[in-house]
Protein backbone atom coordinates (compact mmCIF):
# COMPACT_ATOMS: atom_id res chain seq x y z
CA UNK A 1 0.00 0.00 0.00
CA UNK A 2 1.13 3.47 -0.79
CA UNK A 3 0.19 6.56 0.38
CA UNK A 4 0.50 9.01 -2.85
CA UNK A 5 -0.21 12.47 -0.52
CA UNK A 6 -1.78 14.00 2.25
CA UNK A 7 -3.63 16.45 0.51
CA UNK A 8 -5.56 19.37 3.24
CA UNK A 9 -6.29 22.81 1.22
CA UNK A 10 -9.07 22.11 -1.94
CA UNK A 11 -7.97 24.24 -4.51
CA UNK A 12 -9.51 27.60 -5.50
CA UNK A 13 -10.42 27.44 -9.01
CA UNK A 14 -8.37 30.66 -10.31
CA UNK A 15 -7.12 29.15 -12.94
CA UNK A 16 -10.47 28.63 -14.35
CA UNK A 17 -11.87 30.37 -17.11
CA UNK A 18 -13.52 33.79 -16.61
CA UNK A 19 -16.36 33.24 -15.60
CA UNK A 20 -15.49 31.05 -12.92
CA UNK A 21 -12.72 34.09 -11.54
CA UNK A 22 -16.34 35.58 -9.11
CA UNK A 23 -16.22 31.96 -7.25
CA UNK A 24 -14.74 31.56 -3.70
CA UNK A 25 -13.38 28.64 -2.26
CA UNK A 26 -15.48 26.75 -0.07
CA UNK A 27 -13.31 28.00 3.38
CA UNK A 28 -13.28 31.50 2.17
CA UNK A 29 -17.33 31.09 2.09
CA UNK A 30 -17.18 29.53 5.78
CA UNK A 31 -15.38 32.74 6.76
CA UNK A 32 -17.58 34.96 5.34
CA UNK A 33 -20.93 33.35 7.69
CA UNK A 34 -18.72 33.44 10.71
CA UNK A 35 -17.84 37.33 10.09
CA UNK A 36 -21.13 37.94 9.17
CA UNK A 37 -23.37 35.69 10.93
CA UNK A 38 -23.32 36.60 15.35
CA UNK A 39 -24.71 34.76 17.74
CA UNK A 40 -28.44 35.23 18.44
CA UNK A 41 -28.79 36.83 21.29
CA UNK A 42 -32.31 35.68 22.74
CA UNK A 43 -32.15 32.84 25.44
CA UNK A 44 -35.20 30.85 27.46
CA UNK A 45 -34.29 28.08 29.94
CA UNK A 46 -34.63 24.60 30.38
CA UNK A 47 -34.90 21.96 32.79
CA UNK A 48 -31.73 19.32 31.61
CA UNK A 49 -34.70 16.53 30.62
CA UNK A 50 -36.05 19.02 28.00
CA UNK A 51 -32.28 20.39 27.09
CA UNK A 52 -31.49 17.88 24.42
CA UNK A 53 -30.01 19.03 21.52
CA UNK A 54 -30.17 22.59 22.48
CA UNK A 55 -27.31 25.05 22.53
CA UNK A 56 -26.01 26.59 25.75
CA UNK A 57 -26.19 30.30 25.86
CA UNK A 58 -23.42 30.35 28.73
CA UNK A 59 -21.35 28.43 30.88
CA UNK A 60 -22.68 25.92 33.62
CA UNK A 61 -21.01 25.70 36.92
CA UNK A 62 -21.09 22.73 39.10
CA UNK A 63 -23.20 24.09 42.47
CA UNK A 64 -21.57 22.14 45.26
CA UNK A 65 -18.71 19.71 44.90
CA UNK A 66 -19.55 16.11 43.52
CA UNK A 67 -19.97 13.53 44.97
CA UNK A 68 -21.29 16.03 47.99
CA UNK A 69 -19.35 13.80 50.46
CA UNK A 70 -16.48 11.00 50.65
CA UNK A 71 -18.61 7.96 49.67
CA UNK A 72 -18.46 4.24 48.96
CA UNK A 73 -17.41 2.50 46.24
CA UNK A 74 -18.38 -0.72 46.87
CA UNK A 75 -20.32 -2.84 49.08
CA UNK A 76 -18.79 -3.73 52.15
CA UNK A 77 -17.12 -2.90 55.55
CA UNK A 78 -15.74 0.57 56.16
CA UNK A 79 -12.66 0.81 58.85
CA UNK A 80 -9.40 2.58 59.79
CA UNK A 81 -6.67 0.76 58.45
CA UNK A 82 -4.63 2.78 60.85
CA UNK A 83 -6.01 0.81 64.03
CA UNK A 84 -4.96 -2.33 62.13
CA UNK A 85 -1.53 -3.21 63.92
CA UNK A 86 0.83 -6.20 62.66
CA UNK A 87 0.23 -8.23 59.97
CA UNK A 88 -3.13 -9.45 60.63
CA UNK A 89 -5.31 -11.70 60.25
CA UNK A 90 -7.51 -8.75 61.77
CA UNK A 91 -10.99 -9.47 63.65
CA UNK A 92 -13.41 -6.88 63.71
CA UNK A 93 -16.72 -6.06 65.60
CA UNK A 94 -19.29 -4.60 62.89
CA UNK A 95 -20.54 -1.79 64.87
CA UNK A 96 -22.88 0.18 62.73
CA UNK A 97 -24.99 -0.23 59.44
CA UNK A 98 -24.95 2.27 56.83
CA UNK A 99 -27.37 2.32 53.57
CA UNK A 100 -27.05 4.42 51.18
CA UNK A 101 -29.34 7.60 51.42
CA UNK A 102 -28.38 7.79 55.26
CA UNK A 103 -25.78 9.67 56.82
CA UNK A 104 -23.56 7.75 59.80
CA UNK A 105 -24.53 8.60 62.90
CA UNK A 106 -21.38 6.67 65.03
CA UNK A 107 -17.68 7.09 64.01
CA UNK A 108 -15.62 4.07 63.01
CA UNK A 109 -13.26 3.90 66.03
CA UNK A 110 -10.34 1.19 66.48
CA UNK A 111 -11.13 -2.25 65.23
CA UNK A 112 -14.77 -2.00 64.75
CA UNK A 113 -16.00 -1.29 61.02
CA UNK A 114 -19.52 -0.28 59.74
CA UNK A 115 -21.42 -2.13 56.93
CA UNK A 116 -21.59 0.01 54.44
CA UNK A 117 -23.13 0.04 50.96
CA UNK A 118 -21.93 1.22 47.64
CA UNK A 119 -23.14 5.92 47.22
CA UNK A 120 -23.52 5.09 51.05
CA UNK A 121 -21.48 8.38 53.12
CA UNK A 122 -18.19 6.75 54.94
CA UNK A 123 -18.42 7.67 58.70
CA UNK A 124 -15.92 9.82 60.24
CA UNK A 125 -12.46 7.48 61.36
CA UNK A 126 -12.71 5.19 58.19
CA UNK A 127 -10.41 5.56 55.76
CA UNK A 128 -10.79 2.56 53.56
CA UNK A 129 -14.05 0.11 52.16
CA UNK A 130 -13.18 -3.81 52.18
CA UNK A 131 -15.01 -5.62 49.17
CA UNK A 132 -17.51 -7.40 51.43
CA UNK A 133 -16.08 -10.96 49.04
CA UNK A 134 -13.01 -9.84 50.44
CA UNK A 135 -13.96 -10.56 54.44
CA UNK A 136 -15.22 -13.22 55.99
CA UNK A 137 -18.39 -12.74 58.18
CA UNK A 138 -19.79 -14.24 61.04
CA UNK A 139 -22.39 -13.24 62.76
CA UNK A 140 -21.19 -9.30 64.30
CA UNK A 141 -17.93 -9.72 63.22
CA UNK A 142 -15.42 -9.33 60.11
CA UNK A 143 -12.32 -11.11 59.32
CA UNK A 144 -9.39 -9.39 57.32
CA UNK A 145 -6.37 -11.35 55.64
CA UNK A 146 -4.76 -8.69 54.06
CA UNK A 147 -4.07 -5.23 54.63
CA UNK A 148 -6.26 -2.67 53.08
CA UNK A 149 -4.96 0.52 51.44
CA UNK A 150 -5.75 3.73 52.88
CA UNK A 151 -8.39 5.13 50.32
CA UNK A 152 -9.08 1.93 48.88
CA UNK A 153 -12.90 2.02 47.45
CA UNK A 154 -14.00 5.25 48.83
CA UNK A 155 -14.80 8.57 46.40
CA UNK A 156 -13.54 11.47 47.65
CA UNK A 157 -16.26 14.59 47.88
CA UNK A 158 -15.06 16.87 44.98
CA UNK A 159 -13.29 14.14 42.93
CA UNK A 160 -15.74 14.60 40.16
CA UNK A 161 -16.47 18.29 39.96
CA UNK A 162 -15.30 20.80 42.33
CA UNK A 163 -17.76 23.56 43.49
CA UNK A 164 -17.98 26.35 41.15
CA UNK A 165 -16.01 25.06 38.54
CA UNK A 166 -16.79 25.27 35.18
CA UNK A 167 -18.34 22.03 33.72
CA UNK A 168 -19.60 23.20 30.22
CA UNK A 169 -18.47 26.65 27.97
CA UNK A 170 -21.16 28.41 26.07
CA UNK A 171 -21.92 27.02 22.30
CA UNK A 172 -21.82 23.23 23.54
CA UNK A 173 -24.21 21.45 21.69
CA UNK A 174 -26.27 19.31 24.85
CA UNK A 175 -26.75 15.99 24.36
CA UNK A 176 -26.53 12.83 26.37
CA UNK A 177 -22.98 13.53 28.09
CA UNK A 178 -23.42 17.02 28.46
CA UNK A 179 -26.63 16.92 29.62
CA UNK A 180 -25.15 13.72 32.54
CA UNK A 181 -22.60 16.80 33.51
CA UNK A 182 -25.51 19.28 33.56
CA UNK A 183 -26.85 16.99 36.03
CA UNK A 184 -24.09 16.13 37.74
CA UNK A 185 -23.65 19.76 38.68
CA UNK A 186 -27.25 20.16 40.13
CA UNK A 187 -28.23 22.08 37.10
CA UNK A 188 -32.01 23.15 37.62
CA UNK A 189 -32.43 25.47 34.84
CA UNK A 190 -30.31 25.28 31.97
CA UNK A 191 -29.75 28.60 29.79
CA UNK A 192 -29.99 27.51 26.19
CA UNK A 193 -30.37 29.65 22.49
CA UNK A 194 -33.43 30.24 21.61
CA UNK A 195 -34.51 27.87 18.58
CA UNK A 196 -33.73 29.67 15.05
CA UNK A 197 -36.84 30.24 13.38
CA UNK A 198 -36.30 29.06 9.84
CA UNK A 199 -38.43 30.13 6.58
CA UNK A 200 -37.91 27.65 3.54
CA UNK A 201 -39.05 28.84 0.10
CA UNK A 202 -38.47 25.99 -2.66
CA UNK A 203 -38.59 27.49 -6.16
CA UNK A 204 -39.51 25.83 -9.68
CA UNK A 205 -42.37 26.13 -12.04
CA UNK A 206 -41.90 22.39 -12.66
CA UNK A 207 -41.78 21.19 -8.45
CA UNK A 208 -44.91 19.25 -7.87
CA UNK A 209 -45.55 16.61 -4.41
CA UNK A 210 -43.88 14.16 -4.06
CA UNK A 211 -45.76 11.09 -5.24
CA UNK A 212 -48.32 13.45 -6.93
CA UNK A 213 -50.10 13.26 -10.81
CA UNK A 214 -47.73 15.78 -12.95
CA UNK A 215 -47.68 17.44 -16.37
CA UNK A 216 -44.62 15.78 -18.30
CA UNK A 217 -42.78 18.40 -17.87
CA UNK A 218 -42.85 18.35 -14.70
CA UNK A 219 -41.03 16.63 -11.62
CA UNK A 220 -41.70 15.48 -7.98
CA UNK A 221 -40.39 18.21 -5.05
CA UNK A 222 -36.86 16.20 -3.41
CA UNK A 223 -35.86 19.64 -1.71
CA UNK A 224 -38.93 20.44 0.33
CA UNK A 225 -38.86 17.12 2.02
CA UNK A 226 -35.05 16.45 2.15
CA UNK A 227 -34.40 20.01 3.56
CA UNK A 228 -37.28 19.67 6.13
CA UNK A 229 -35.94 16.40 7.62
CA UNK A 230 -32.21 18.47 7.54
CA UNK A 231 -34.09 21.14 9.54
CA UNK A 232 -35.74 18.92 12.06
CA UNK A 233 -33.56 19.47 15.44
CA UNK A 234 -33.85 20.97 18.77
CA UNK A 235 -32.47 24.45 17.89
CA UNK A 236 -33.98 24.62 14.51
CA UNK A 237 -38.17 25.88 14.28
CA UNK A 238 -39.51 25.44 10.73
CA UNK A 239 -41.73 28.67 10.75
CA UNK A 240 -42.84 28.39 7.06
CA UNK A 241 -42.41 25.85 4.24
CA UNK A 242 -43.79 27.83 0.89
CA UNK A 243 -43.15 26.95 -2.89
CA UNK A 244 -42.49 29.57 -5.10
CA UNK A 245 -42.99 29.68 -8.86
CA UNK A 246 -40.27 31.20 -10.72
CA UNK A 247 -42.07 34.73 -10.94
CA UNK A 248 -39.76 37.79 -9.99
CA UNK A 249 -42.81 39.81 -8.40
CA UNK A 250 -44.40 36.91 -6.61
CA UNK A 251 -40.77 35.68 -5.28
CA UNK A 252 -40.08 39.19 -4.11
CA UNK A 253 -43.71 39.37 -1.68
CA UNK A 254 -42.66 35.79 -0.66
CA UNK A 255 -39.19 36.65 0.20
CA UNK A 256 -40.27 39.75 1.71
CA UNK A 257 -43.01 38.12 4.13
CA UNK A 258 -40.94 35.45 5.03
CA UNK A 259 -37.85 37.18 6.24
CA UNK A 260 -39.95 39.35 8.19
CA UNK A 261 -40.39 36.57 10.79
CA UNK A 262 -37.32 34.32 10.42
CA UNK A 263 -33.90 34.07 11.80
CA UNK A 264 -33.10 32.28 8.30
CA UNK A 265 -34.77 32.23 4.37
CA UNK A 266 -33.52 29.37 3.11
CA UNK A 267 -34.20 28.57 -0.95
CA UNK A 268 -33.97 26.36 -3.28
CA UNK A 269 -33.44 26.59 -7.28
CA UNK A 270 -33.42 29.97 -9.34
CA UNK A 271 -30.12 31.38 -8.25
CA UNK A 272 -28.04 30.12 -11.20
CA UNK A 273 -28.09 32.92 -14.15
CA UNK A 274 -30.62 31.90 -16.46
CA UNK A 275 -33.74 33.74 -17.20
CA UNK A 276 -35.92 31.95 -15.27
CA UNK A 277 -33.46 32.51 -12.00
CA UNK A 278 -35.59 35.20 -10.40
CA UNK A 279 -33.90 34.82 -6.42
CA UNK A 280 -30.75 36.97 -6.80
CA UNK A 281 -33.02 39.80 -8.84
CA UNK A 282 -35.73 39.54 -6.36
CA UNK A 283 -33.35 39.84 -3.43
CA UNK A 284 -31.47 42.62 -4.82
CA UNK A 285 -34.70 44.49 -5.55
CA UNK A 286 -35.77 44.06 -1.95
CA UNK A 287 -32.38 45.60 -0.73
CA UNK A 288 -30.57 42.91 -0.18
CA UNK A 289 -26.98 42.50 0.98
CA UNK A 290 -24.84 39.71 -0.50
CA UNK A 291 -22.05 37.71 1.37
CA UNK A 292 -21.20 35.32 -1.51
CA UNK A 293 -22.83 34.39 -4.62
CA UNK A 294 -20.99 31.28 -5.81
CA UNK A 295 -18.24 28.69 -4.70
CA UNK A 296 -16.11 27.08 -6.46
CA UNK A 297 -17.22 23.62 -5.57
CA UNK A 298 -19.21 20.46 -7.65
CA UNK A 299 -21.86 19.97 -7.28
CA UNK A 300 -23.32 23.37 -5.50
CA UNK A 301 -21.52 26.08 -7.17
CA UNK A 302 -24.24 28.99 -7.69
CA UNK A 303 -24.80 28.39 -3.48
CA UNK A 304 -25.45 32.15 -2.95
CA UNK A 305 -25.88 33.77 1.02
CA UNK A 306 -26.76 37.15 1.67
CA UNK A 307 -29.11 39.23 4.64
CA UNK A 308 -32.30 40.49 3.77
CA UNK A 309 -33.46 43.20 6.91
CA UNK A 310 -32.43 40.85 10.11
CA UNK A 311 -32.87 37.34 8.23
CA UNK A 312 -30.01 35.55 6.94
CA UNK A 313 -30.55 34.42 3.46
CA UNK A 314 -28.89 31.06 2.02
CA UNK A 315 -29.60 30.32 -1.43
CA UNK A 316 -29.32 26.34 -2.39
CA UNK A 317 -29.21 24.97 -5.81
CA UNK A 318 -32.15 23.66 -6.93
CA UNK A 319 -30.82 20.38 -8.18
CA UNK A 320 -31.24 18.03 -4.96
CA UNK A 321 -27.67 16.88 -4.50
CA UNK A 322 -26.28 20.09 -5.00
CA UNK A 323 -29.01 21.39 -2.52
CA UNK A 324 -27.87 18.97 0.23
CA UNK A 325 -24.12 19.09 -0.40
CA UNK A 326 -24.28 22.96 0.04
CA UNK A 327 -26.57 22.47 3.34
CA UNK A 328 -23.86 20.31 4.56
CA UNK A 329 -21.33 22.67 4.16
CA UNK A 330 -22.91 25.89 4.43
CA UNK A 331 -26.29 25.31 5.84
CA UNK A 332 -25.16 23.77 8.99
CA UNK A 333 -22.43 26.00 9.48
CA UNK A 334 -24.77 29.05 9.23
CA UNK A 335 -26.75 27.52 12.48
CA UNK A 336 -23.67 26.48 14.30
CA UNK A 337 -22.81 30.27 13.81
CA UNK A 338 -26.19 32.13 15.09
CA UNK A 339 -26.42 29.74 17.66
CA UNK A 340 -22.71 30.81 19.07
CA UNK A 341 -21.56 26.72 17.85
CA UNK A 342 -17.73 27.07 16.61
CA UNK A 343 -17.67 26.44 13.14
CA UNK A 344 -14.40 25.21 11.65
CA UNK A 345 -12.92 21.89 9.70
CA UNK A 346 -12.65 19.83 13.01
CA UNK A 347 -15.41 17.28 11.37
CA UNK A 348 -13.06 16.47 8.61
CA UNK A 349 -10.40 13.69 8.71
CA UNK A 350 -8.64 12.18 5.96
CA UNK A 351 -9.41 8.58 4.44
CA UNK A 352 -7.99 6.48 1.40
CA UNK A 353 -9.66 6.23 -1.79
CA UNK A 354 -10.42 2.81 -3.17
CA UNK A 355 -10.33 3.58 -6.34
CA UNK A 356 -8.69 5.67 -8.96
CA UNK A 357 -10.47 9.09 -9.51
CA UNK A 358 -10.07 10.74 -13.14
CA UNK A 359 -11.86 13.58 -13.32
CA UNK A 360 -12.25 17.71 -15.09
CA UNK A 361 -10.33 19.74 -12.49
CA UNK A 362 -11.98 23.48 -11.80
CA UNK A 363 -14.14 23.03 -8.63
CA UNK A 364 -13.19 21.48 -5.62
CA UNK A 365 -15.72 18.26 -6.05
CA UNK A 366 -17.67 16.95 -2.39
CA UNK A 367 -18.32 13.91 -3.81
CA UNK A 368 -20.02 11.49 -1.93
CA UNK A 369 -18.77 8.01 -0.56
CA UNK A 370 -19.37 5.11 1.94
CA UNK A 371 -16.43 4.31 4.24
CA UNK A 372 -16.01 0.66 3.10
CA UNK A 373 -13.51 -0.72 5.88
CA UNK A 374 -10.35 -0.12 7.10
CA UNK A 375 -7.13 -1.01 5.12
CA UNK A 376 -4.42 -3.00 6.80
CA UNK A 377 -2.74 0.01 8.60
CA UNK A 378 -5.77 0.96 10.12
CA UNK A 379 -6.64 3.82 7.74
CA UNK A 380 -10.61 4.04 6.58
CA UNK A 381 -11.41 3.37 2.91
CA UNK A 382 -13.71 5.10 1.08
CA UNK A 383 -16.00 3.64 -2.40
CA UNK A 384 -17.68 5.84 -4.35
CA UNK A 385 -19.54 6.61 -7.86
CA UNK A 386 -17.50 7.48 -10.77
CA UNK A 387 -18.92 11.35 -10.95
CA UNK A 388 -20.61 13.75 -9.20
CA UNK A 389 -24.11 14.29 -10.69
CA UNK A 390 -25.58 17.29 -9.01
CA UNK A 391 -29.17 15.94 -9.91
CA UNK A 392 -29.09 12.42 -8.30
CA UNK A 393 -29.73 11.38 -5.23
CA UNK A 394 -30.45 7.63 -5.42
CA UNK A 395 -27.53 6.21 -3.77
CA UNK A 396 -26.97 9.16 -1.58
CA UNK A 397 -28.95 6.67 1.25
CA UNK A 398 -25.24 4.54 0.67
CA UNK A 399 -23.12 7.24 1.32
CA UNK A 400 -21.82 8.30 4.54
CA UNK A 401 -19.85 11.80 3.83
CA UNK A 402 -18.25 13.85 0.68
CA UNK A 403 -14.73 13.21 0.14
CA UNK A 404 -12.81 16.77 -0.70
CA UNK A 405 -11.11 16.52 -3.97
CA UNK A 406 -9.11 19.60 -4.93
CA UNK A 407 -9.97 22.47 -7.71
CA UNK A 408 -6.32 21.17 -9.86
CA UNK A 409 -6.32 17.60 -9.46
CA UNK A 410 -7.48 16.09 -12.38
CA UNK A 411 -6.52 12.21 -11.29
CA UNK A 412 -5.72 10.44 -8.45
CA UNK A 413 -4.28 7.01 -7.62
CA UNK A 414 -5.84 3.84 -5.28
CA UNK A 415 -4.93 5.08 -2.13
CA UNK A 416 -4.80 8.95 -1.99
CA UNK A 417 -5.60 10.41 1.37
CA UNK A 418 -8.29 12.94 0.67
CA UNK A 419 -9.92 14.89 3.16
CA UNK A 420 -13.38 13.43 4.06
CA UNK A 421 -16.81 15.08 6.05
CA UNK A 422 -19.01 13.27 7.66
CA UNK A 423 -23.10 13.77 6.89
CA UNK A 424 -24.25 15.69 10.43
CA UNK A 425 -27.82 16.49 11.07
CA UNK A 426 -28.61 19.42 13.38
N1 LIG B 1 -25.48 28.80 -18.13
C1 LIG B 1 -25.34 28.22 -16.93
N2 LIG B 1 -26.28 27.34 -16.53
C2 LIG B 1 -26.16 26.76 -15.35
C3 LIG B 1 -25.03 27.04 -14.54
C4 LIG B 1 -24.09 27.99 -14.97
O1 LIG B 1 -23.09 28.28 -14.30
N3 LIG B 1 -24.29 28.56 -16.18
N4 LIG B 1 -24.90 26.40 -13.34
C5 LIG B 1 -25.46 25.07 -13.31
C6 LIG B 1 -25.33 24.55 -11.98
S1 LIG B 1 -23.77 24.11 -11.53
C7 LIG B 1 -26.38 24.35 -11.17
S2 LIG B 1 -26.14 23.59 -9.64
C8 LIG B 1 -27.74 24.69 -11.56
C9 LIG B 1 -28.41 25.39 -10.40
O2 LIG B 1 -29.38 26.20 -10.85
P1 LIG B 1 -30.51 26.81 -9.95
O3 LIG B 1 -30.13 26.87 -8.54
O4 LIG B 1 -30.92 28.06 -10.58
O5 LIG B 1 -31.65 25.71 -9.97
P2 LIG B 1 -32.80 25.49 -11.03
O6 LIG B 1 -32.35 25.89 -12.37
O7 LIG B 1 -34.01 26.07 -10.49
O8 LIG B 1 -32.90 23.92 -10.93
C10 LIG B 1 -31.81 23.10 -11.28
C11 LIG B 1 -32.30 21.68 -11.45
O9 LIG B 1 -32.84 21.17 -10.26
C12 LIG B 1 -34.17 20.73 -10.41
N5 LIG B 1 -34.92 21.08 -9.20
C13 LIG B 1 -35.18 22.30 -8.76
N6 LIG B 1 -35.89 22.26 -7.63
C14 LIG B 1 -36.09 20.98 -7.35
C15 LIG B 1 -36.78 20.30 -6.32
N7 LIG B 1 -37.40 20.97 -5.33
N8 LIG B 1 -36.81 18.95 -6.33
C16 LIG B 1 -36.19 18.28 -7.34
N9 LIG B 1 -35.51 18.87 -8.33
C17 LIG B 1 -35.47 20.20 -8.36
C18 LIG B 1 -34.67 21.51 -11.60
O10 LIG B 1 -35.74 20.88 -12.22
C19 LIG B 1 -33.42 21.57 -12.47
O11 LIG B 1 -33.26 20.38 -13.19
O12 LIG B 1 -27.74 25.50 -12.69
C20 LIG B 1 -26.92 25.03 -13.77
N10 LIG B 1 -27.09 25.86 -14.90
O1 LIG C 1 -22.76 23.16 -9.12
MO1 LIG C 1 -24.00 22.31 -10.03
O2 LIG C 1 -24.53 21.46 -8.63
O3 LIG C 1 -22.62 21.19 -10.44
O4 LIG C 1 -24.87 21.23 -11.18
Amino acid sequence: MNVVQKITAPGCGCDAPEHMKSLITIDEALSRIADNAAPIQATEQVAPGDAHGRILAGPVRSRAMTPPFDNAAMDGYAVDTTALSGAGPWTLSVSARVPAGQFPNLPVTGLSAAWIFTGAPVPAGADAVMMQEEVQRTGATIRIDRRPSPGQNIRRAGSDMAAGEIVLDAGQRLGPREIAACAAAGAAAIDVVRPLRVGLLVTGNEVRQSGSDHDRAQIWDVNTPMLSAALAGPCVDVVSVELGADNRNNLRRQLAKMSERTDIVITTGGVSVGEEDHVKPALGELGAETFFSGVAIKPGKPVSFGRLGSAFWLGLPGNPLAAFVTWQLFGTALVRALTGQPIGKHSRRHVITAHTIRRKPGRCELRPATIAGFDDLGREVATFEPATHSGRVGRLPQADGLLFLPADIDELPEDALVEFLPFCDL
